[in-house]
């Protein structure tokens, strides 16, 4: 299964610690990561895999949006920063909104992202 993840550049750290806490889970259910480009290359450089969009500002969200929409990504972590205000604003309604169209389990923080992946297998 797909997992896309997303974090604004204050919430980079704390997908990378949540992901560390998870890897077992996350292994265990061969879950595929994709990113958003910048989030991509924290959590690379913490020594998992994953397959890197565009920057998010430059359409990595708008990337992802599209893979919701076409059922290739089934599982959406996008830590957003409630606190900051972005250019691509509308890229990232946009995702938001199709996770709602196709009904793709979206978590934008930490803590619902612990339910979805302890309902994992
Ligand atoms: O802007 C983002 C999500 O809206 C995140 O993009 P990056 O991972 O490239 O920083």
């Amino acid at each position: 299964m797909e997992l896309a993840i997303i974090a604004h550049d204050g919430k980079k750290a704390e997908m990378v610690n949540f992901l560390m806490k998870n890897i077992e889970k996350l292994r265990e259910n061969n879950v595929e990561i994709i990113a958003t480009g910048t989030t991509g290359s924290f959590v690379e450089q913490a020594g998992l895999k994953v397959t890197k969009m565009l920057s998010g500002p430059k359409g990595g969200d708008a990337q992802i949006a599209a893979r919701v929409a076409e059922g290739k990504t089934h599982m959406v972590f996008f830590f957003r920063d409630p606190m900051g205000k972005h250019v691509h604003e509308p890229d990232i309604n946009m995702l938001l909104r199709m996770c709602d169209v196709w009904n793709v389990p979206l978590a934008t923080n930490p803590a619902t992202a612990s339910l979805l992946i302890d309902h994992l297998k």
